[in-house]
C-alpha cells in the first residue's frame, strides 16, 4: 500500500528549513529536488561533495507522514547525521552494528508497532537483506507508514562503479516488494554507465515517468588541483610536504594575518589536513614523523581502537593543538562534516578516479580555497594495478576489476597530462559537456611550463618501470 498521501502543495518548504534546519535559503536545485521528492517521485541526484545532498532527503522526511529509510554504507555518516538530526529536534535513529543492544531494542519496537514515531532511520545494506529487519518494514508498509527510500552513495550499487558493494544491489528488494513507495538515490561520482546501472538495479528505469533526475556539475572552483611527481629513487615527499605546510603557517604567522588569526582565536598553526595514506604501516609512521617535526598530526586507520578513533576525530573535528592533521588510511571523513579542511594530500595514488576525487573533496566544504595535491609515481601505478587484480581475483568480481583498473589508468592519465587544465579533465571524466571555468585553481592553470618541467624532472623512466613490475618489484607493498 502506498504511504498515506498529504497533499503538500500548500507546505511551506522555506520554512521547514528556516526552522528545522536553520538554513537561511536553498542552495540551487535543492527546492527543485526537494519538491519532486514531496511530489512522489523516484529522484535520482548526482551533485559534487559538500552540495547538500542530505537535505533534499532530510527535509521532505520532516514533512511526510510515516518513515524514511535511509541506506549507507558509512558508519561515520550516519552517526554524524543522526547527532545532528536529533540536535535539531528530529526523530532520527541508526542501525548498525555499532547500535548498543537496548538502542536497537527501541527502535525494533518501534517499527514494529507499524506506526514508527522515527522519521528517518539511517541503516546499512547489509541489513537490509536481513529477513527480520524486511519483515518489520513490510509491517510498516502495510500501515502506509513507509514513505521514501533514500539510498546514499548509490554509485556502490553498480559493478561499474568505484566502490562495488554486493549488498548495494540487493537493495532491488525495496522496489520489487514495495512498488509504490518512491526512492531517491544520491551519489556525487557517477559516469553515465554508472548512472544506468543504477536506476535499473534498483528498478527506476521501469518506470521513467516517475523519475526525475538532477545531474550537476561535478565542478569544486574552490579546490586548488596539483600533481606533484616523485619517483622511488628519490622520494621527496616528506621533505616537500614540510616545507609546504611550514610555509603555510610562515604566512599565517607575519603581518596583517597573524593579527586577524589572532582575533578569531585561530591557532596560527590550525590548518586542518588529510593525508592519505594506503598502507598501516606508512599511515602510522608518517604522523609520526611529523610529530617529530613539531607538526599536529595523528594516525587513524582500521586497526586502531574504537575509543582510539573516536578520540582522534573528535579533536580533530574541534580544531584541538595537536590535531591538526589526520594521516589516514582510504576513505577517512567520508560523512564527517568539516567544513574547514584546507587541504588533501594524496601521499600515494589512489584507487579509482572517482576515489580520488570524493576524498579531495572533504577540502573546502565552507567553499573557501583548499589545497589538493597527489604525489604520483609510477611505480605506485604498478603497485595499486596489482593491487586491484589481486584484489579481484580473491573476490572473483571481473567486472569490477575491469572497471576498477579502468578508473585506475585514467587516474594516471589524468595525474600524467600536463596539457590541459584539472578541472576540466575532471569534468570530462565524468561525462560533462561543458568546460568549467578555472581561475588559476590548478597547476597547469598556474604555470605550465612549470608543470612540464617538474613531470619531466620527477618521475621515473616508463619502460625501466615496466621492467622492473615484471620482476615483481612492486608487489606486496600496500595492505590488502
Ligand atoms: N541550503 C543550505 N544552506 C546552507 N548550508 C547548507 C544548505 N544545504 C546543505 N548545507 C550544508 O552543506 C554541508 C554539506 O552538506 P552534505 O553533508 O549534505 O553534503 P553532500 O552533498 O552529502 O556532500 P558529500 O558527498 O561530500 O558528503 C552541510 O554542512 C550542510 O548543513
Amino acid at each position: 500500500m502506498p504511504p498515506l498521501s498529504r497533499s503538500n502543495s500548500c507546505v511551506d518548504i522555506d520554512y521547514t528549513l528556516r526552522r528545522q534546519f536553520n538554513k537561511r535559503e536553498f542552495r540551487p536545485q535543492q527546492r527543485e529536488i526537494i519538491t519532486a521528492a514531496l511530489d512522489g517521485k523516484d529522484v535520482f541526484v548526482q551533485a559534487a561533495t559538500s552540495f547538500g545532498k542530505s537535505l533534499c532527503f532530510q527535509l521532505p522526511a520532516c514533512i511526510d507522514h510515516g518513515i524514511t529509510i535511509v541506506v549507507s554504507p558509512l558508519l561515520s555518516l550516519m552517526m554524524n547525521q543522526v547527532e545532528q538530526l536529533r540536535a535539531a529536534g528530529i526523530d532520527a535513529s541508526s542501525l548498525n552494528s555499532n547500535t548498543l543492544p537496548q538502542e536497537r531494542d527501541r527502535i525494533n519496537k518501534d517499527l514494529a508497532t507499524g506506526h514508527p514515531r522515527t522519521r528517518l532511520l539511517y541503516v546499512t545494506p547489509e541489513l537490509c537483506s536481513l529477513d527480520g529487519f524486511r519483515n518489520r518494514l513490510k509491517l510498516v508498509y502495510d500501515q502506509c507508514e513507509l514513505t521514501r527510500v533514500a539510498i546514499d552513495e548509490a554509485h556502490c550499487i553498480s559493478e561499474w562503479g568505484h566502490d562495488f558493494r554486493k549488498d548495494f544491489k540487493r537493495l532491488s528488494w525495496f522496489r520489487e516488494t514495495f512498488p509504490d513507495v518512491p526512492i531517491m538515490c544520491l551519489t556525487a561520482t557517477a559516469n553515465p554507465l554508472v548512472r544506468d546501472d543504477i536506476l535499473s538495479t534498483l528498478g527506476l528505469s521501469a518506470t521513467p515517468e516517475r523519475l526525475r533526475s538532477f545531474v550537476m556539475t561535478a565542478h569544486r572552483p574552490n579546490l586548488h588541483l596539483e600533481i606533484r611527481y616523485t619517483k622511488d629513487q628519490e622520494d621527496s615527499r616528506l621533505s616537500d610536504f614540510l616545507a609546504w605546510i611550514r610555509g603555510v603557517h610562515a604566512r599565517r604567522t607575519a603581518g596583517p594575518r597573524k593579527t586577524e588569526l589572532a582575533a578569531q582565536g585561530e591557532r596560527p598553526d590550525n590548518v586542518p589536513g588529510i593525508i592519505y595514506t594506503i598502507s598501516r604501516d606508512e599511515c602510522e609512521s608518517l604522523a609520526h614523523q611529523l610529530a617529530q617535526e613539531g607538526i599536529g598530526a595523528r594516525p587513524f586507520h582500521a586497526k586502531l581502537s574504537k575509543e582510539a578513533k573516536e578520540q582522534t576525530l573528535a579533536r580533530w573535528v574541534a580544531n584541538e593543538p595537536g590535531y591538526d592533521i589526520i594521516v589516514a588510511t582510504t576513505a577517512f571523513g567520508m560523512g564527517i562534516d568539516k567544513e574547514n579542511v584546507r587541504f588533501v594530500v594524496h601521499w600515494r595514488l589512489p584507487k579509482s578516479f572517482e576515489g580520488y576525487y570524493q576524498e579531495a573533496g572533504r577540502a573546502g566544504r565552507d567553499g573557501h580555497a583548499s589545497y589538493c595535491f597527489l604525489y604520483y609515481s609510477r611505480e605506485d601505478l604498478q603497485r595499486v594495478q596489482g593491487m586491484v587484480r589481486r584484489g579481484a581475483a580473491r573476490e572473483g568480481t571481473a567486472a569490477s576489476c575491469e572497471a576498477q583498473l579502468r578508473s585506475l589508468q585514467a587516474l594516471a592519465l589524468y595525474c600524467e597530462d600536463v596539457t590541459r587544465c584539472r578541472h576540466a579533465q575532471i569534468c570530462r571524466y565524468f561525462g560533462e559537456a561543458d568546460t568549467p571555468h578555472c581561475d588559476f585553481a590548478c597547476d597547469w592553470h598556474k604555470d605550465a611550463q612549470d608543470l612540464l618541467r617538474r613531470q619531466r624532472r620527477g618521475l621515473a623512466d616508463e619502460e625501466w618501470v615496466s621492467t622492473q613490475a615484471e620482476y615483481g618489484l612492486y608487489d606486496g607493498y600496500y595492505d590488502e
